[in-house]
Formats: structure tokens, sequence, C-alpha cells
């Protein structure tokens, strides 16, 4: 598995499909990692070359002695794109993922040629919630949050019918580094973009699931009112739609990739 160096820190990537296709970077949700997306990047590498990476503080990416800021996982992205000379990729992210497309919407516009904003906000909860929920992982561990995790990411009628892959993924959430998930959670404390937003101009698809109680099909609908030209589309999943409907969700994006 590939790393790169960036920020005196290690960035955990896979790339999937032929380079001389047109890239596509997907990025993970909070106390997820880059095989959230097995199912998308199967879909889409038969014609795509698809990059996804650990997001700082998940999986193999360390979060580092820094703080962690928006400001840098959106860095990463750019020096993850600089790593692999490509100039110019589509964009998918996923909740945090999907904060971090709206920064490099508005920081690096050169560098997109579309971006999915799934499941996000340009304002997700708030910073004493999320800060009360970064000390607690430092104070208790994984375990302190992992418990609710299901709940907050799939419908009750998913959780009941794939048993197996919400325990998969609550499972490596347990096992997620407590430090890494604080610092994001520390992160998305400080991160607000509703100022901002209005000012992406890379064509722009927002996906929201209509049972998501985290980041609601409003927030998906108040993103698509502000961005000029975006394009909201709704999957019948909770917070976690590119696996909860993941056929649909692959559907989608290679739909709007093409
Ligand atoms: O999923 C995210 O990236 C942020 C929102 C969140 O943390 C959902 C949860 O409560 O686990």
């Amino acid at each position: 598995m590939p790393y790169l160096e960036v920020a005196g820190d290690r960035l955990h990537y896979r790339t999937d499909g032929d380079a001389a296709h047109p890239c596509v970077v997907l990025s993970n949700s909070l106390g997820t990692d880059l095989s959230m997306w097995d199912a998308q990047a199967a879909a889409l590498a038969t014609d795509h070359y698809v990059v996804r990476y650990d997001a700082r503080g998940h999986g193999q990416s360390p979060a580092g002695s820094a703080p962690v800021d928006l400001a840098r996982l959106g860095q990463d992205v750019i020096a993850l794109l600089d790593h692999l000379h490509i100039d110019r990729a589509a964009f998918c992210g996923i909740s945090m993922g999907g904060m971090t497309g709206q920064w490099l919407g508005i920081h690096a516009p050169q560098r997109f040629t579309q971006l999915v904003l799934a499941n996000t906000a340009a304002r997700i909860g708030s910073a004493d919630g999320w800060l009360t929920r970064a000390a607690q992982v430092r104070q208790d561990g994984m375990a302190a949050i992992a418990d609710g995790a299901a709940a907050r990411w799939f419908t009750p009628a998913f959780i009941e019918r794939e048993p197996a892959i919400v325990a998969q993924l609550v499972d490596r959430l347990r096992e997620q580094d407590a430090g890494g998930y604080a610092a994001c959670c520390e992160a998305l404390a400080h991160a607000d973009l509703r100022a901002d937003v209005a000012s992406i101009t890379a064509p722009c698809m927002i996906v929201a699931g209509l049972s998501d109680p985290v980041t609601t099909p409003a927030d998906g609908a108040w993103l698509q009112q502000q961005i000029p030209g975006a394009k909201l589309t709704t999957l019948p999943a909770s917070h976690i739609s590119n696996i909860e409907a993941g056929a649909a969700f692959s559907a989608l994006l290679r739909a709007y990739l093409e």
C-alpha cells in the first residue's frame, strides 16, 4: 500500500484503475477509512483512475503532532494529486470528506472538474458537541462512542438486514486511533463554510440521505441553494449512504462523472 509524506506526516492511499483514465478522488467520513469506498472503486475503476486515501487521523494515516483543521485535510488532497502528477480530478467525499470537498472547491477550484458532496453540510453539528466528543474519546477511548455509531450511520431496517456489514464498520471504528479521531472532531468543531460555499464554481452534485439524522436532507438542500448550479439528489439511506444504498450511489456517481 503506498504512502505519501506530507507536512512531515504519512498519508496512506490506494489507487485502482488505469492512470491514463480520468481521475476521481474518494474521501472518507469521520471514523471510517478508505475501505468504505470498496463498492464505488470497483464500479468506477473500469474507466476511471480511482484514488482513495485514509483521511489524516484515520486508518493508516496518523493525525500528526500539529492540530488538524479543514485546511490541512484539504491540503492533503492537493499534496496527493501533486504526488501522483494529476492536474485535475473529480472529487467525491462523504460527510467530513464532503466538507473537505467544499474546502477544495473554495480554495483550489482549478484542480477539480466536478465535486460530489455526499451526506454533508457547510457546518456539521456544533463546536460544543465536537469538542465534548473529542474529550470523551481522548479520555475513555473509542468504545465510548462506537456503541452508538450504527444508529447514527444507518437506518434500523439496514441494521437489521445487513448486520455483518454494520458490525464490520463499527468494529473498525472501535479500532480507530482515538487521538486521530479526536483531532478530526476538533477540526469539525472549527469548520464552518457557510459564508464561503457560494464561491464554489465547479460543477457540483449534492447527495443527501433521506433518513440521515446527522447531515439532513435540509442541509443538502441548503448547500444546493448556495452553490451556483449545484444539483441535489437524494437516496433512500441514512448517513453512510454509499454503503446503505451502495448500488444506487455507485450508479449516481458513474452517471455524474460521465
Ligand atoms: O461522519 C462524519 O464524517 C461526521 C459526522 C459524524 O461523525 C457521524 C457520527 O456521529 O459518527
